[in-house]
């Protein structure tokens, strides 16, 4: 539940900080809406004190227009700042969905279960806009209380500071009360429905078996197995009605208690209070606090945890969508920039859930720039690693991150993954090129990368960058160039090479590795052949649970598994 939580909370706030200008227009639109929640009780007071009470019926008449123009102005305020709030949520709903998606559907090429994938993709889009429609609803409740919390403060004390004080102090304590307990209000929410999901399972699998039980006479286990689940859901639902009860006295004391307050303060207390303060003050809580304080309590407490279990439920156990998947280049960065540096701490990984770790708890730090072969026997995790570092696969624990930021916050566009299989399209050359690329890639950096791969006799063949390419007719090696040419124009400042050069003749691979090289950025190459390990600036050897790294030459020194390995090249090249 913590870490579903953790990580719903970092994704929600780093979505929020996104754009940070819809944000501003949300509060400010907001603003607007509780300019009633600002003025309505000095407006009531200001009738009855200077209009109704005094004589001048017109003159009060014309406080109450001013409220009314006031309401008229809030209502305005509430459209503009539910058409922001939109433009922060649908963009949400749509990167949710993307990812979703995405993640089913490599889960299913992973893993040969795609029909319980594509289920999951209509499941999780049901999720999605639960989500959307929650992460709207607390961005209204929240900044609607946080801005009429303010106008009333205002109000109240341009009224009277002592009314001020007896209506702040038990709405600020009891809500800060209720925020600190929805953590646990999450957890015993997620525990009911664990619990009741389990009562359901083992009462279905009974009443499907009852014959056999009869017939072997295991009534008596069977039973206690099914009142042991009913005894957990019992438990975890009256944890939860216990909870929520805190709820109804947080709104009784933020709701109720200040009015009581106000009236008991206007019976006894300063002789010198008008009675249009005391109305002013007692519409500023039952017409403007009370509501926003009930709106936020009701939002936090069903929506807000109902939002914080699904989203943890979407993003949990893969990776988390990239933040700006669906927008443009934080800063429209084309060039590589020097490389990115790439950090790896204690990360373990396992495919499945309770199984092997393939990973285990491995440090890595890869400097911006830096090139760094892969190397280990077979199975031993490189490819693992390698959609580790690219952000594929989300680690079980430890952290990956780039330049310091956590993978999900870096725009895809930064970092590029080539595996074994080049992936080309029927499409031009250019196209395929260009695929990585942000927007219109340039003709230049296309033209430089056909040259450093050697694949201009290709283009000559297919008439140019805009001769259609047919994969079909291509040779391995020859989709692994275009793959390649099409890192060496991409932006990343990361590329991994998992194997990507594996169909190539070592003369070719080492061109196009040097190519890479000299392009700038990070380079990491899972290596399968002595030229690869020995270009790199630093060789890592997976042997194990151990990992090791270090120059061609101090690993030749430092590893038996790195000289086994070595030999067995130098045997395979002769
Ligand atoms: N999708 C997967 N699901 C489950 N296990 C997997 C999956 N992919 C790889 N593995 C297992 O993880 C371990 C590491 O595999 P990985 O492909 O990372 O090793 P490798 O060092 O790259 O091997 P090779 O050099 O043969 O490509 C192996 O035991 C492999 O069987």
């Amino acid at each position: 539940m913590s870490a579903a939580w953790t990580v719903s909370r970092r994704y929600l706030w780093s979505w929020l900080r996104r754009s940070p200008s819809d944000a501003a227009r949300v509060l400010l639109w907001t603003g607007v809406e509780t300019v009633p929640a600002l003025l309505s009780g000095r407006l009531v007071a200001l009738s009855v004190d200077t209009g109704f009470l005094d004589g001048a019926p017109v003159v009060g008449v014309l406080w109450l227009v001013a409220l009314a123009a006031c309401a008229a102005v809030g209502a305005y305020g509430a459209r503009g700042a539910l058409a922001r709030t939109a433009a922060i949520v649908e963009p949400l709903r749509d990167a949710l969905v993307a990812y979703t998606v995405a993640a089913s559907l490599r889960r299913a090429t992973h893993d040969d279960h795609w029909r319980q994938d594509l289920s999951g993709v209509a499941r999780m889009t049901r999720q999605v806009e639960i989500v959307r429609e929650a992460v709207g609803t607390l961005i209204t409740v929240v900044s609607r209380f946080a801005f009429t919390f303010a106008g009333v403060c205002i109000g109240t004390l341009t009224l009277d500071g002592a009314a001020a004080a007896l209506i702040f102090a038990p709405v600020i304590v009891s809500v800060a009360c209720y925020v600190l307990s929805l953590r646990k209000v999450a957890r015993a929410q997620l525990r009911a429905a664990v619990a009741s999901e389990e009562l359901a399972q083992k009462a279905g699998e009974l009443a499907s078996s009852l014959r056999d039980v009869t017939a072997c006479g295991t009534e008596e286990p069977a039973f206690r197995r099914l009142e042991a689940a009913a005894r957990e859901t019992a438990r975890a639902e009256e944890l939860l009605a216990r909870l929520n009860a805190v709820r109804t006295v947080v709104l009784g004391l933020s709701g109720w208690l200040p009015l009581v307050l106000v009236l008991v303060w206007a019976r006894w207390g300063d002789a010198g209070t008008s009675a249009g303060t005391v109305l002013g003050v007692l519409t500023y809580v039952a017409q403007s606090l009370r509501p926003a304080v009930q709106a936020l309590v009701q939002g936090l407490g069903t929506t807000g945890v109902r939002l914080f279990v699904t989203l943890g439920r979407i993003l949990e156990g893969g990776e988390e969508p990239a933040v700006d998947a669906p927008g443009p280049a934080v800063d429209g960065d084309t060039g590589t920039g020097g490389g990115a540096a790439v950090t790896l701490d204690h990360v373990s990984f396992a495919y499945a859930a309770g199984g092997n770790d393939v990973l285990t708890d491995l440090s890595l730090h890869v400097t911006p720039g830096e090139h760094l072969a892969v190397v280990g026997p077979s199975g031993i995790g490189k490819s693992t690693l390698a959609a580790v570092m690219a952000g594929t696969r989300t680690p079980t624990r430890g952290h990956v991150t780039m330049d310091g930021a956590p993978l999900r916050d870096i725009p895809p566009e930064r970092r590029a993954y080539l595996p074994q299989e080049a992936y080309v399209f029927t499409g031009t050359l250019r196209e395929n090129l260009a695929y990585l690329c942000q927007g219109e890639a340039e003709e230049g950096r296309l033209a430089e990368a056909v040259e450093k791969m050697g694949l201009h006799e290709l283009a000559d063949r297919i008439g140019g960058l805009d001769g259609v390419l047919d994969p079909d007719r291509l040779s391995s090696g020859e989709r692994q160039l275009i793959a390649l040419a099409r890192a060496h124009a991409s932006p990343a400042r990361l590329l991994i090479l998992d194997e990507a050069t594996c169909h190539l003749d070592p003369a070719t691979e080492a061109c196009a590795e040097e190519a890479l090289r000299r392009r700038g950025g990070t380079l990491v190459v899972v290596a399968h052949r002595i030229s690869s390990a020995r270009a790199a600036d630093r060789v890592m050897v997976m042997d194990g649970s151990q990992v090791r790294t270090g120059t061609h030459a101090e690993m030749l020194a430092a590893s038996p598994l790195y000289r086994d390995l070595v030999g067995l090249w130098h045997a395979d090249a002769v």
